[in-house]
This record gives C-alpha cells, structure tokens and sequence, in this order.
C-alpha cells in the first residue's frame, strides 16, 4: 500500500539523513535528494541523473514520491491567471492558481481535500472535509506550477480550498521546507496564511514567531453577522478573534490583514463600516474588501460598484489601509472551489 511508505518529499533535510542511514545510505545522498525533490523540483526519481540505478529502484521501492498529477488548466485572457486542478495518489483533487502580479507571481494553494468549516459563501465546504494535504501535496502544487510555466514563484498564499489551522502540523512542516534555504528559498515575508479564525492555532503560530502574514477572514462587524457566515463563530467569539490578531502583531511585528467579503444588503451598511473602523481601531492592519463571488447554491450577490466605494472611502476616513481586492481570472472561474466542484459532480454524472 502507497499510503505506508515513506513520504520523503514530507521530510527535511536532516530527517532525510537519518532516513538514507536507515537504508543503508551515506548521508550526503540526502542532500542530493533533496535539492532534486525541492531545488529543482524533480517529478520522478527517473530525471535524479546523479543517484545510481541501483539508488533510485531502491526509493521507488521503499518510498512514495508524491507527484501531483495535471488534470486540467484553465487560462485566463483577461490577465493570464492560471487556475490548475490537480489529481491526488488517492484519486482526490484539489484546486491551486497562478495569479500575475507586477510584483511577481503568485501561487495560491489547497491545505485540504475539502473544508468542515461550513461558511456560508464559500464553494469548498459544500461537500465536507475529506482529508488534510500531507507537506508534500502542498508544496507539489507549487512545484508543478513552476514546472508548467517555466517561471519562479514570488509569493505563497494559502487561501485556497481548506482551513489551514485545522491541518496545522502539516501547515508548520510546509513553510519549513518551502523557506528552507536548499530548496525553493521563499522568503517568510512572502507567504501568507489565511485562516477563519481558529483561536488556539493562531496563538500557536505567533508563539512560533514567523514572519509570515496571517490574514483573517472576518467578514463581519459583529458577533450576531458573523454567527450568519460562519459557524465558526459558535467556537470562538469575534473579540477572542481580533484579541489573537492583536496578539499575533505583537509576538511577530507582522501586520494582519484582515479579509471581508462583501455580501450586498448583509455585511455592507454604514452600520457595519462604523462598527468594522470601531473593532479594529487602533491595530497595524490592512482590510482587504472582496466582492463576494456568488455561488449558484447560495443567494448572495455583490453589492454594486458605489457601494463597494463608499465602504472603502469611509474606512480610510477612519485611518484604516484598504484596499479592494482585484478579482483575477474573473473569464475563467468564480469562486475559489467551484472547479473541483464541477470536476466532482460530473465525475459522479
Ligand atoms: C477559501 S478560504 C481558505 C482559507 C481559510 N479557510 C479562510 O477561510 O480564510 C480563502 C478566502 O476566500 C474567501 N471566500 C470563500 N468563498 C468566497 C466567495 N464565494 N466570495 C468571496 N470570497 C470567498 C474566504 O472567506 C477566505 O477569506
Ligand atoms: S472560507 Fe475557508 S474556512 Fe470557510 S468554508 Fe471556505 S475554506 Fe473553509
């Protein structure tokens, strides 16, 4: 079974040593292995030309490589976003995009195969949780992508399918090898994690002092709001939430983003712009508005485009940076999720 052997891809490079010494290898093959895997990003120990025949049978037999296999890409002709869907070992897919910034490429991956989080908007928790991504899924994502396009990734963003706080090991062990200096070398400060605001795990990652962003998907200017979006907020109440935002800034210098999307006649009145300037009033953040993308389960619309401009105009009347999140890929695809969806639903057919 693929599932019972060793994940190399998931190790780092002194867990490689003492795997190669456990198989009877000299420990400098693993530095070699390892830029193969992560350096140059290797889809098969085939193309690991330096590692003798012998060497290579021996891991094929021993260890499962995981490879993320190119289902489908969908190209846009407005800006060039690239929106991949990848297939798992098990057969699962998972979604992850390229978006071209001026400032650089931008990858957004998956941390799992679904979302048990139930937010009320979003595509990727229509049909439940099926299973964390290992380290490894989530970095293949990135490396496929850099293979594919030929171009070097500047920024990570985990905002795509799943909640990465409820994959949190798996999360750590990613942005350990994604940043390690021998293989793609990301600098922390360009990777962000998006979270719906999973109290404990976010303390727990400022305790780590990373310096990487944390963005909070908080939606809403008030407890009672936030319990219609997300169940989440049953957990843990939206002050407990802003109180590890605050804690996160000052464990790690880093300022939050904090992520609201807009959702006409729900979260967008003059009410709610007084109420979102009052609760982060104060902090080093950024508030990023997205227009809600409008999924066909769901009844939510944008508001309209003045709308969306007075919300902005009168955050930044309270001193507030924000911005208006520019939709990227909008001919190829709504919301984050809806392709894998898709993919599912007529796989079912
Ligand atoms: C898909 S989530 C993944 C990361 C994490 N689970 C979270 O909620 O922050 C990334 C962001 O997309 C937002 N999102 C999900 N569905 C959306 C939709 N239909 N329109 C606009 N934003 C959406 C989420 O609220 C969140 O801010
Ligand atoms: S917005 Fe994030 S946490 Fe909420 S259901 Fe979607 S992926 Fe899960």
């Amino acid at each position: 079974m693929q599932q019972e052997k060793t994940d190399i891809k998931s190790m780092n490079l002194e867990e490689l040593k003492s795997y190669m010494e456990s198989i009877g290898e000299k420990p400098f093959r693993a530095k070699q292995l390892y830029q193969w895997m992560h350096e140059k990003q290797a889809a098969s120990f085939d193309e690991m030309t330096n590692l003798s025949k012998s060497l290579q049978e021996k891991l094929k037999k021993e260890c499962h490589f995981v490879s993320l296999k190119q289902e489908a890409v969908q190209v846009s002709k407005i800006d060039g976003t690239r929106k991949y869907l990848f297939a798992l070992d098990d057969g699962n897919v998972i979604e992850s995009v390229l978006m071209r910034y001026k400032h650089g490429n931008s990858v957004c991956i998956s941390s799992q195969v679904g979302c048990r989080m139930g937010c009320r908007f979003c595509a990727s928790t229509l049909d439940g949780l099926v299973r964390g991504l290992t380290p490894s899924e989530m970095l293949d994502q990135i490396y496929r992508i850099t293979r594919d396009t030929g171009e070097r990734v500047a920024n990570v963003v985990v905002m795509g399918t799943g909640e990465p706080m409820d994959n949190f090991d798996n999360l750590l062990k990613f942005i350990e090898l994604l940043t390690d200096e021998n293989g793609l070398n990301i600098s922390q400060r360009n990777v962000t994690v998006s979270t719906c605001g999973i109290v404990p795990k976010m303390r727990e990652l400022a305790d780590k002092k990373l310096q990487i962003t944390l963005a909070l998907s908080l939606h809403a200017s008030s407890q009672e709001k936030r319990l219609e979006l997300m169940p989440i907020a049953n957990k843990y109440e939206i002050h407990e939430v802003i109180e590890a935002c605050r804690y996160y800034f000052e464990q790690t210098g880093r300022r939050v983003t904090f992520e609201y999307s807009l959702v006409g006649g729900v979260n967008d009145t003059d009410e709610d712009v007084r109420r979102l300037a009052d609760l982060i009033h104060g902090m080093n953040c950024h508030v990023n508005l997205i227009p809600v993308n409008p999924i066909k389960e769901r009844s939510y619309v944008q508001p309209d485009h003045e709308a969306i401009l007075n919300f902005k105009n009168r955050l930044e009347k309270n001193a507030i940076n924000v911005t208006i999140r520019r939709e990227m890929g909008r001919d190829i695809d709504g919301a984050c999720g809806q392709l894998r969806k898709r993919y599912i639903s007529h796989a079912e057919r």
